[in-house]
Order: C-alpha cells, then sequence, then structure tokens
C-alpha cells in the first residue's frame, strides 16, 4: 500500500536535543510500515520550530550580532531542513538496523495557496512555545503578534493558515517514491508560495500540515492517510467524563460530530477534516488517525480510529 504519514507535535518535540532524541523513537513505526512493504511518504508539523526560528531571528537582529531579520518563509524553509535532517537520519539508521535496503531524503517542498484565501485576514495557526495570558499579551504588545489561546493549552502567537491548492516539487515526489525511496515532503506543511507569472513567491504563513499531507496523498493516489498525533483513538466529549473513543468513522457521522463541536480547532479539528477530504476524495481511499507508536497496529485494524467514506 500507499501511505502517506503526518507526524505530530509529539514525534518531533521542541527543542533540538529533544528532536533528536524523540526521532529515534519515531523512526521506529514508521520503518514497521516499511519492512511490511509499504511505500511510505513523511510529512510533518513544524508549529513549535517555526516559530522558534522567526522569534529567535527576530531577537538577534535586534542585539549587537546584527544578525538580518530573517522573512517568515525562510524560517519554513529552515524548520523543514533541520526537522528533515534529523528525521532522515533517524529513519535511515533504523533502515540500515534492520537490513531495509532503502534510501531516504527531505525534499524542501513549496506548496502553492491563493492570495485571496480569506486565512490571511484571519490568523488561527498557533505557532511557537506556550505562554500565559500575561506573557502573551506582553509578547503582543512588544511584537505586534496576534495571539491567542490554545485548544486549553496555554497562549500563542497565531498566523495566517490558507489552505494548500497545489504541492510545486509534486513530480520529484512522485518520482521518488515511484523508484522505491522513501520523502520527508510538505514539512510543516510547505512553504506557503503564491503563483506569479513563472515566479513562486513565499508569503508569512503556515499551511497546517494534515491538510498539506491530505493533498500529497491525493496528488500520489496513496491508498491510505494516517495521521500520527498523541492519542490513540478520537473521542466525542473529549475530556468530558462521558467522553467515547471511536473505532471507525463515516464520513457523515464525522461531519456531524464537527457540527457539534467535538474536535477543537487547531488540534483535533484540522485531523478530522482532513481525513474526511481524503476518504471522499476517491472510492477505497481511508484514513487513520492514531497513536505514534501505534501506527502498525492501526493499519492491521487493531486501534485507532478509521475515517472511511
Ligand atoms: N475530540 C478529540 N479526540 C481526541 N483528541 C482530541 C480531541 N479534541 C482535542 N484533542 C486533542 O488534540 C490533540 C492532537 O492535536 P495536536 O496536539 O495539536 O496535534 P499534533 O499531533 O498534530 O501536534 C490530542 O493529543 C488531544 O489532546
Ligand atoms: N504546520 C503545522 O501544521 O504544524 P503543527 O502540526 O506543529 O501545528
Amino acid at each position: 500500500m500507499r501511505i502517506v504519514v503526518a507526524l505530530g507535535g509529539n514525534a518531533l518535540g521542541k527543542t533540538p536535543k529533544e528532536q533528536l532524541k524523540l526521532v529515534k523513537k519515531t523512526a521506529k513505526p514508521i520503518v514497521d510500515l516499511i519492512e511490511k512493504g509499504n511505500e511510505v511518504i513523511i510529512a510533518h508539523g513544524n508549529g513549535p520550530q517555526v516559530g522558534m526560528i522567526n522569534l529567535a531571528m527576530e531577537i538577534a537582529s535586534k542585539t549587537e550580532a546584527k544578525t538580518p531579520e530573517m522573512p517568515f518563509p525562510e524560517c519554513g524553509a529552515m524548520s523543514q531542513g533541520y526537522i528533515g535532517y534529523h528525521l532522515q537520519n533517524a529513519i535511515r539508521e533504523e533502515l540500515l538496523n534492520r537490513n531495509i535496503d532503502k534510501e531516504i531524503a527531505t525534499v524542501i517542498t513549496q506548496v502553492i495557496v491563493d492570495k485571496n484565501d480569506p486565512a490571511f485576514e484571519n490568523p488561527t495557526k498557533p505557532i511557537g512555545a506556550f505562554y500565559s495570558k500575561e506573557e502573551a499579551e506582553k509578547l503582543a504588545k512588544e511584537k505586534g503578534y496576534i495571539v491567542k489561546e490554545d485548544a486549553g493549552r496555554g497562549w500563542r502567537r497565531v498566523v495566517p493558515s490558507p489552505l494548500p491548492i497545489d504541492v510545486a516539487e509534486k513530480e520529484i515526489v512522485r518520482t521518488l517514491v515511484e523508484s522505491g525511496h522513501i520523502v520527508i515532503t510538505v514539512g510543516g506543511g510547505g512553504v506557503p508560495v503564491v503563483k506569479e507569472g513563472n515566479k513562486l513567491i513565499g508569503v508569512p504563513a503556515v499551511i497546517d500540515k494534515d491538510f498539506a499531507s491530505e493533498k500529497i496523498a491525493e496528488i500520489l493516489d496513496a491508498d491510505y492517510l494516517i495521521i500520527l498525533t498523541a492519542v490513540e483513538k478520537v473521542a466525542i466529549n473529549f475530556g468530558k467524563p462521558n467522553q467515547k473513543e471511536l473505532d471507525k468513522l463515516t464520513v457523515e457521522q464525522a461531519q456531524k460530530y464537527i457540527e457539534e463541536g467535538h474536535f477543537a480547532p487547531g488540534s483535533m479539528l484540522p485531523k478530522v477534516k482532513a481525513a474526511i477530504k481524503f476518504a471522499q476524495s476517491k472510492e477505497g481511499r481511508k484514513a487513520l488517525i492514531t497513536a505514534l507508536e501505534k501506527a502498525a497496529d492501526g493499519i492491521e485494524g487493531r486501534t485507532g480510529t478509521l475515517v472511511v467514506k
């Protein structure tokens, strides 16, 4: 089977040291899928990392070091490189440890968005560190950031998150996949770009990696979209005494639960929406949402929430 795997924040952590340690764990369930003969394409988030890079560059530019300010799309590209570098090395090592003869590389990927996407007028994507309300409001005042509460977990800076339309490097990714290689692509949702004639121009935004993963899964005609996160199953009444974990969700049921507000915006909601979109896109396509370490069990139907048409 051809599988696009989207990795969440728990696969990467928040610091280089933490990331280097975590990717070794992350590599195992991914290589489990590869070992079973699947073609695997890997995507990942970058919210904490792109926020960290952008803030660090901004602060450094205001010190005696006088480093240049780093535009936001460049920070996105840096986050793809930094995460891809750790991830590809960890997976490479795990493949070698299991005597699997496969190569892996990261493609710095640009994802085309619509410059008139209404998301540019309404920033919603949380990035960078979590703050208290007071810290966030101070930061907002000092730096002109827009800050919002993130799914009950604290306050964060938010930036626009336009929808992905197309993947600029899709044919390169397709060629690599069809040659039997493992590819890390649309990292952090891809560097968001708009088309102007022959030019691709970076825009200050962060595309949701669940939506970008869905897009590349459709483009590559994948059989499965697996969204790996910190919970084993999607739940209704999440965090309440009557919480109920779901084994299977039809598109219709999922839409009803969305309307009833069961999935937190910025966390579970984009995953369920991406899963619906993929399951609806072609007969037989399935999406699975489960915990990182359960990927292989999930694909064999033993756990996770399966989203089907
Ligand atoms: N209805 C729900 N069912 C399960 N988890 C939910 C639900 N609503 C919110 N969540 C939370 O969403 C988290 C996943 O979102 P997030 O951490 O933002 O994703 P990512 O893994 O992509 O970084 C889960 O770990 C869980 O805490
Ligand atoms: N780009 C993106 O969706 O990142 P996170 O998954 O870290 O929020």
